[in-house]
C-alpha cells in the first residue's frame, strides 16, 4: 500500500485538517468521533490505508501529527475524537506569536525534534511511504516558520519521498495580523525550494466563494474550512478510491509539474453550495464542467484568461457518462485552446469515480498548472515590499534573530518565481 502521513500544522493547517478528517473518514465509512468502521462497501476498506491505520481493536486512526506552538488550539481536537493519536500531539510551550522567526528559530524549533520522531515512528509503522501532506497556512508564525524548519528536515531525512503541501495564503483584505505579508515572504523559499507539489488555497477567494457563491455574510471559518476539505476531499479521490489510475502523489508530481520550481497548483471545485443547498443541487456534467473552468470556482483569486494552462486535472465523481465528461472536457480545451500552452501536448487529464462526496449526487475537483498565479504572487510581493520599505515591524524578526538580508533574499526568490511563470506562458527558455 502506499501510505500518506499527514503532519497538519498550527492553527489554521489543524483547522483544515481537522475538517479534512471529518470529510474523508465518513467517506470511508469511519465514525468521526470513535474511530469504528461502520462502512457498506469493500471499496472503503480496499485503499484505506493511504491515509488510515487500522489498530488492534479493528478501528482506525488518522496517521497525522497534530502540531501546535501552543497547546489550547490541538486540546480541542484530542477531545473531540478517537481518529487523532494521543501521543501523535505536538504542543509547545509558548504561541510563536504569528511570527516566522519564532516559529523557526525559537518556539517552532524547540518542539522540531518531538515532530520528527512522532513522524518516524508512524514511517516505521507503514509498508511503502509515498510521502507526506503537509496543511499549514503561512500568514501565522507557526504554518509559515515552523512549517519551513519541518520541510528542511523531512526533505534531508526522507530525501525519495514527495511532499505535498496544502498552504493557506494570507488575504490583505481578510487580514488576521498586520505582519502575514512578512511571514508568507519568509515561506517562499522552503516552499519553492522543498515541496513537490504546493496546492495553493487563498483566504481572498475562499472569503469570496463565501459571499457570492455560498451567501454567508459572517466569515465562519467553518464554511472555508469545509469547502477546502471537499476540494481536498477532490483532489485526493484517486489516491483513495480504486480506479483507473494507478494513482500516486508521484505520477500527479509526474504529470502535473513541466519544472520542478513550477509546481503551485491552483484548486477548484463544483458545486459550490452549502450544505443545505446541496440537497437541492442538480448539477449536470455539463454546469460541473462549466464552473471548474470558472474563476469564481477557483480556491484562488487569479483570473486563469490573464494565464496560460501549463497542465490541468478534474477529477469528477459521481454516475455519470465518461464519454460525455471527455467530449466536454475537450470541447472546454479545443474552445479556449489559447488558454493553453503549446508545447506540452495533452496536458489536460480527466478521472472518474463514481463514488460521490457526502451530500451531492456529483462533483468536479479541479487541478490547474497555470501561469496566471503570477498576479498572485505578485500580490504576496507588493504587500511585503510596501511594509520592508519603511522597515515596518522588522524589529520583531531582528530581535528574533533574524537579518533584513534573509527578507530581500526572499524577495528575489519570488520574484524569481514569478519570472520562471511569465517565461513558460511565452514558452521561453526558463
Ligand atoms: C495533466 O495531465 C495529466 C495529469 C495527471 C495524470 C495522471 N497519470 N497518472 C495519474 C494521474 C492522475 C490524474 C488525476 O486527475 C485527473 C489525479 O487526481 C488528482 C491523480 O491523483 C491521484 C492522478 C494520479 C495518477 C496524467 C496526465
Amino acid at each position: 500500500m502506499r501510505e500518506i502521513v499527514t503532519l497538519q500544522i498550527g492553527g489554521a493547517g489543524n483547522a483544515i485538517g481537522d475538517a479534512f478528517w471529518h470529510v474523508i473518514s465518513h467517506e470511508h465509512g469511519v465514525d468521526y468521533a470513535s474511530g469504528r468502521f461502520g462502512g457498506t462497501s469493500p471499496l472503503q476498506l480496499e485503499r484505506i490505508n493511504v491515509f488510515f491505520n487500522a489498530t488492534a481493536s479493528k478501528r482506525f486512526y488518522a496517521r497525522t501529527i497534530i502540531i501546535d506552538t501552543e497547546a489550547s488550539t490541538i486540546q480541542r481536537l484530542n477531545a473531540s475524537s478517537q481518529l487523532y493519536r494521543p501521543e501523535n500531539f505536538v504542543a509547545g510551550s509558548e504561541s510563536a506569536g504569528n511570527n516566522f522567526a519564532r516559529g523557526y528559530h525559537t518556539d517552532g524549533a524547540e518542539i522540531l525534534e518531538q515532530v520528527l520522531d512522532n513522524t518516524r515512528r508512524e514511517v516505521e509503522s507503514v509498508d511503502s511511504l509515498q510521502g507526506f501532506q503537509l496543511l499549514h497556512s503561512i500568514g501565522g508564525g507557526t504554518g509559515s516558520g515552523l512549517t519551513s524548519l519541518i520541510m528542511e528536515a523531512l526533505v534531508q531525512q526522507y530525501p525519495d519521498n514527495l511532499l505535498c503541501n496544502y498552504v493557506t495564503i494570507p488575504s490583505p483584505n481578510m487580514s488576521q495580523v498586520v505582519v502575514e505579508p512578512y511571514n508568507a515572504l519568509l515561506s517562499t523559499p522552503a516552499l519553492v525550494n522543498n515541496s513537490h507539489l504546493t496546492f495553493c488555497l487563498d483566504n481572498e477567494a475562499l472569503f469570496q466563494i463565501c459571499n457570492r457563491n455560498l451567501q454567508i455574510k459572517t466569515s465562519g471559518h467553518e464554511h472555508i474550512n469545509h469547502i477546502v476539505a471537499l476540494t481536498m476531499s477532490g483532489i485526493t479521490t484517486c489516491l483513495r478510491f480504486p480506479g483507473q489510475l494507478n494513482a500516486g502523489l508521484r505520477k500527479i508530481y509526474v504529470n502535473m509539474v513541466p519544472f520542478p520550481r513550477l509546481h503551485f497548483l491552483i484548486p477548484g471545485f463544483a458545486p459550490l453550495v452549502t450544505c443545505k443547498q446541496q440537497q437541492f443541487s442538480k448539477g449536470t456534467v455539463s454546469e460541473l464542467v462549466q464552473q471548474i473552468f470558472s474563476s469564481n470556482n477557483l480556491l484562488c483569486a487569479i483570473d486563469l484568461r490573464r494565464g496560460k494552462l501549463l497542465t490541468a486535472a478534474g477529477i469528477f465523481r459521481g454516475r455519470m457518462s465518461p464519454r460525455e465528461v471527455d467530449q466536454l472536457m475537450t470541447g472546454v480545451r479545443n474552445k479556449n485552446i489559447s488558454n493553453f500552452v503549446d508545447w506540452i501536448p495533452n496536458n489536460i487529464k480527466t478521472a472518474i469515480c463514481d463514488i460521490p462526496p457526502r451530500g451531492l449526487k456529483m462533483s468536479a475537483t479541479f487541478i490547474g498548472n497555470t501561469t496566471a498565479i503570477q498576479s498572485l504572487f505578485q500580490r504576496l510581493l507588493d504587500a511585503s515590499i510596501a511594509m520592508l520599505r519603511r522597515k515596518a515591524h522588522l524589529h520583531w524578526y531582528t530581535g528574533e534573530g533574524m537579518e533584513e538580508q534573509e527578507f530581500m533574499d526572499a524577495q528575489q526568490e519570488l520574484q524569481a518565481i514569478i519570472d520562471d511563470y511569465r517565461c513558460s506562458a511565452e514558452g521561453d527558455e526558463c
